[in-house]
């Protein structure tokens, strides 16, 4: 008995506004639509994801994970039609479809909705109307409408795969979701209790709203980290990955990127996993001359594997030469590639001494940095 889930992802966001559909977006640390698909890993046997044909780069850049990814169509409908036809190979018996705008769903929902269908062709989860209701065409009310057998839809929507595929399939005009097409199409639909939190992110507003609720089970963590490394000969620096040319060379075991090797304690420190003098002992060869982006990535994958999405980073590089301002962008972006993170999420930024100190005296560099990382 399969049971597959459709994620609807294929919408542009136009209401929740922002430089990428409100799906793309990062919700506490991590994209909504990576959410939403992480919501049902342990209670369906396949997922198909449904995606704008525009997005199939952002996908791969995110480095989500599906059974199956189908593009979909200008409505929302025709998105899940999609989807249904996607998943026919894997003959499953059963279908969620669910929006990728509620990444907040909980297994409890998910599970209300796949007992119901064992009694039911079809079920869905919703809630009772609490408040008020008003009809008004302006600003005054005109009348007051009862509530009274009135719910909030949600989604997932499950279904018998066959039926609601052929509900889909017959359906000549637009509907609001997919009870209206099984219910249209004369399947009885049972309602299972909502969840409060399983908000649909629609407007701008609610990804605070979604990030609050999140945020009370949120682990948060903060590291710091500091690393100087002294100037000998040579013609450039490396600085977060990037070589500049210089009248002289940092001195180190490895290639000396001295605010990289910050950042890198910086993770570790919030990781509580030591440094990377612990993880790559400069006694040990090997790490002779090693590009420290190898350090960098180390640290971010085990934070990985602690449950943690690094936040943000913010460096400060101490110096009186070579001049950082010309490199920040550079330096950013690097970062931002080694880390799985966008740029703007990683400050980089330099400061002079004064001419005091060691940093002053043009004797070396000193960088520090912190790094926020979110378990959610
Ligand atoms: N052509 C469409 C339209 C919507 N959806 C998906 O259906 C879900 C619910 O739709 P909605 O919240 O209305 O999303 P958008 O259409 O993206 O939002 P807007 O109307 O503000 O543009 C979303 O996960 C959305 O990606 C879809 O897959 N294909
Ligand atoms: C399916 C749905 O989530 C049920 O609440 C909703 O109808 C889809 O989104 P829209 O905002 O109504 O377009």
């Amino acid at each position: 008995m399969t049971t597959a889930t459709i994620i609807v992802a294929a919408g542009r966001g136009k209401r929740a506004g922002g430089d990428l559909p409100k799906q793309w977006q990062m919700l506490t640390g991590k994209p909504v639509l990576g959410r939403t698909i992480d919501a049902f890993r342990e209670q369906t046997d396949v997922i198909c994801v449904v995606l704008h044909p525009d997005d199939h780069d952002i996908w791969n850049t995110f480095g989500l994970e599906a059974d199956a990814v189908v593009n979909g169509g200008a409505t929302r409908d025709e998105s899940v039609r999609a989807g249904l036809m996607a998943v026919k190979d894997h003959e499953p018996s059963k279908v969620l479809v669910h929006d990728a705008a509620r990444p907040l769903v909980s297994k409890q929902t998910i599970q209300r909705v796949l007992d119901a269908l064992e009694e039911h062709p079809g079920a869905a989860p919703a809630l009772p109307v609490t408040d008020a209701l008003w009809r008004s065409e302006g600003k005054a009310v005109e009348a007051a409408v009862s509530r009274d057998h009135l719910y909030r839809a949600q989604t997932p929507q499950g279904f018998n795969y066959a039926q609601i595929l052929e509900a889909h399939l017959d359906r000549k005009t637009p509907a609001t979701d997919d009870v209206e097409v099984a219910r249209d199409a004369g399947m009885s639909v049972q309602i299972v209790d909502g969840d409060e939190n399983n908000l649909k992110i629609t407007m701008a507003a609610d990804f605070d709203r979604a990030a609050q609720i999140l945020g009370e089970n949120m682990d948060i963590r903060l590291g710091n980290g500091y690393d100087v490394h002294r100037f000998g000969d040579g013609d450039h620096v490396v600085l977060c990955g990037v070589k500049i040319p210089h009248g002289r060379g940092l001195q180190g075991h490895s290639d000396a990127d001295v605010s990289m090797h910050a950042v890198t304690d910086a993770v570790y420190g919030a990781l509580g996993q030591g440094d990377i003098g612990q993880h790559f002992p400069p006694s040990d060869p090997q790490w002779k001359g090693a590009a420290s982006h190898i350090f960098l990535e180390h640290a971010v994958a085990l934070a990985a594997e602690h449950g943690f999405s690094i936040s943000n980073v913010d460096c400060t590089l101490v110096c009186e030469y070579p001049k950082i301002g010309p490199h920040q962008f550079k330096m950013k972006a690097k970062m931002a590639a080694i880390m799985g993170i966008s740029s703007d999420r990683i400050s980089v930024k330099a400061t002079t001494s004064e001419r005091l100190g060691f940093t002053g005296r043009e004797e070396g560099i000193a960088s520090i940095a912190t790094a926020t990382l979110v378990k959610t």
